[in-house]
């Protein structure tokens, strides 16, 4: 695996330094094996992008840092606690890939809500409301609402109690691009701040938005890398070019036939496996 940062993985220090450490983590469902025996260090601060085409694992590593996921063996440690522990429940906020919140409340009845379950205060309402730029919306019904506002209201919900770390599974999905960019720019706002963020994507061109890439593929990590990093190593253009490079390699490591043909994917499109 393409890994800059290895040398600092191999430090004790992990578990203190960077937002989520695991090792060796396996993990079956049903009677797949998923993942194969990961090893991932993630920083604080960041927004880490998990990419890979569907089906990689994506969802699985992010229910398995969440708590959610039963794993074979391995460990997941999230801001120095084990994965899943009390001690994180409000620390750790997850956007999943359906709506989490309630279409016949507005948006302040569903924020207000979830932050009565959460315990957070009444001022973090308005906060997230502003931060996910929902004020105008605020009373509106969630079922009169676009995909693009929905997902927003989501996330809005994850960001009540300012947690430390906030992972979240294909946030931009089906949103046009001007939102695409918004939603990246208060993913950076919020990073600056000090939250790590692990987003995941299986759209290429959503990389290069990425402080952090983690590259998966079956099961697997094929790199973990910025993306000038990524670029450098394979000598490709662009992500989707890094990503074939990489897989490549993979393949020839593990003598596995080429994929015919090795045609580019289209920005902004899935990466189909081959
Ligand atoms: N509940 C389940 N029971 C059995 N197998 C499952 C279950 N959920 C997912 N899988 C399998 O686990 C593998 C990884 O799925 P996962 O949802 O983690 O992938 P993903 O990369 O997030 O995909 P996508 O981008 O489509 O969301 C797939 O082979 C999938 O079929």
């Amino acid at each position: 695996m393409m890994n800059s940062r290895r040398a600092s993985a191999d430090t004790g220090d992990d578990a203190l330094t960077d937002a989520i450490v695991i090792a060796g983590l396996r993990v079956r469902r049903g009677r797949t094996d998923v993942l194969h025996g990961l090893d991932l260090s993630i920083p604080r601060g960041q927004v880490v992008g998990l990419l890979g085409p569907s089906g990689c694992g994506k969802t699985t590593l992010m229910r398995a840092v969440v708590g959610v996921q039963k794993v074979k063996s391995g460990t997941v440690t999230v801001l120095g606690e084990p994965a899943g522990t009390a001690a994180l429940r409000h620390r750790v906020g997850y956007v999943t890939q359906a709506a989490s919140v309630y279409d016949d409340l507005t948006i302040r009845q569903n924020l207000e809500y979830f932050r009565r379950v959460l315990g957070a205060s009444r001022a973090d309402v308005d906060r997230a409301i502003a931060a996910t730029d929902l004020d105008e919306h605020a009373g509106r019904l969630v079922s009169t609402l676009s995909g693009g506002q929905r997902s927003r209201v989501s996330l809005a919900a994850a960001l009540l109690g300012s947690p430390d770390l906030l992972v979240l599974d294909e946030p931009t999905v089906g949103l046009d691009p001007v939102l695409r960019v918004e939603l990246w720019t208060l993913f950076h706002r919020l990073a600056e701040a000090g939250t790590s963020l692990l987003v995941s994507s299986h759209v290429m061109d959503e990389a290069s938005r990425c402080d952090r890439l983690i590259l998966m593929r079956d099961g697997a990590v094929l790199a973990d890398a910025t993306p000038a990093e990524l670029l450098a190593e394979t000598g490709a253009d662009d992500a989707e070019g890094a990503f074939l490079a990489l897989l490549r390699r993979h393949r020839a490591r593990h003598a596995l036939p080429d994929a015919e043909p090795d045609a580019e994917p289209e920005p902004g499109t899935e990466v189909d496996a081959p």
